[in-house]
């Protein structure tokens, strides 16, 4: 049994905390202090930064550090629930909230590697990422399009699926979905002129492959429903207005369904989403990013989380991100509730996975 397990401790579970100018730290801290007492979020940051915004939010917190060679020498050490765990991974410059500072590009993707690292040496159960900010990781000289395609690529190269899955609440909680809506998507960050180029037999099938074995496997649905959207309007219009689904969609879908997948489609992407498809429906499989997540973040935001299906373990991360107009630290502008689920479906995962 691994030290993240054991009897009648709470699971720990690795937070990194995010670009160090948006709202990441701050609702890494929030989030973790009010679950302090039913999981061990350990946070992957600044220690020093991380005390001084623990301090605005508020001076009953308190944290505790250790480096990340303390942790590969003796793995993680027993604290209670008194504090919050850190292990201290450097920023290089001085932070200033809301401004971009590409010098510690690098610091925040080492959060990454020390979280998947603990995973894999059995100190962490999962992993729960903050928002980081794209671009300054590209402007520090590594190229990365997202959290999903670098946890994929450090996980052995393993195909992955990104789906969100919200609540629906406000104007759009008429949506018949209990519990949620989840979209997942076959192509996640390219340019959208790329997109179609990326769509194949072969790549949709295993997609499906992933949802299905994911949604019964982590999310206990004996029977996935997927429903698949098409990728030009009106599905193609029968040929009329462009191919893919013809020539990759309809085929990936047959051949999903030979496999025994309840996969169904391509629908119209514009009529799909409502409530007499999605109400016999448990995930849809949009073909890009602003297919599918428009839609999802207008039913959901702020209660949404972001799932990576697929990975040899558990990620979940915000349906949101790094929001450096409301980063001023302390303040309580950004609301962590997508934080406190993202943890919570985490601490889900593992349990199921038992
Ligand atoms: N998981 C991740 O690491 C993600 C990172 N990003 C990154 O975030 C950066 C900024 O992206 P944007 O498109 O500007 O989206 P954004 O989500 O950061 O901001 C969009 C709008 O939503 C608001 N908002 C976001 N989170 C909020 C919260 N917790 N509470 C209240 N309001 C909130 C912001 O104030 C802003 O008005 C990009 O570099 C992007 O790559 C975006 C999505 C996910
Ligand atoms: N819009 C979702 C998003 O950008 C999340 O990306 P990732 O960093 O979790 O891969």
């Amino acid at each position: 049994m691994s030290a993240t397990r054991s009897a009648g401790r709470r699971p720990a579970i690795a937070v990194t905390v995010g670009e160090p100018a948006g709202i990441g730290p701050e609702i890494s801290i929030r989030a973790a202090w009010a679950r302090r007492h039913e999981v061990n979020c350990v946070l992957l940051g600044d220690a020093a930064y991380l005390a001084m915004i623990a301090h605005e939010i508020d001076p009953a917190i308190r944290l505790s550090a250790l480096s990340l060679q303390a942790l590969r020498n003796g793995g993680l050490p027993h604290f209670g629930p008194a504090s919050l765990s850190v292990v201290d991974i450097p920023l290089a410059a001085h932070v200033r909230a809301g401004v971009l500072d590409k010098e510690n590009g690098r610091s925040v993707l080492a959060t990454l590697d020390a979280a998947i690292e603990g995973v894999q040496a059995g100190w962490f159960a999962a992993v729960v990422t903050a928002p980081l900010q794209k671009s300054t990781i590209n402007d520090a000289g590594v190229a990365f399009s997202g959290h999903t395609e670098y946890f994929a690529e450090r996980c052995g190269g393993a195909r992955v699926v990104m789906m969100l899955a919200g609540q629906p609440q406000g104007g759009a909680a008429q949506l018949p979905l209990a519990p949620q809506l989840r979209v997942a998507l076959a192509t996640t960050h390219l340019p959208l002129k790329d997109v179609p180029a990326a769509l194949s037999v072969a790549g949709l099938g295993a997609t499906l492959d992933i949802i299905e074995r994911d949604l019964r496997q982590r999310f206990g649905i004996a029977a996935p429903r997927i429903l698949v959207a098409g990728l030009n309007p009106h599905a193609g219009e029968g040929g009329y207005l462009g191919r893919e689904e013809i020539d990759i969609i309809e085929p990936a879908i047959a051949a999903a369904q030979a496999r025994g997948i309840d996969a169904r489609g391509p629908y119209p992407a514009d009529t799909l989403f409502q409530a007499k498809h999605l109400r016999e429906a448990d995930c849809v499989l949009a073909m890009y990013h602003d297919q599918g997540l428009p839609v999802l973040k207008y039913a959901t935001f702020g209660r949404g989380v972001n799932i990576t299906l697929g990975l040899p373990l558990i990620r979940t991360s915000v349906d949101h991100g790094t929001a450096l107009d409301l980063a001023a630290r302390g303040l309580g502008l950004a609301d962590c509730a997508s934080m406190e689920l993202a943890i919570a479906s985490a601490l889900a995962m593992v349990a199921a996975a038992g």
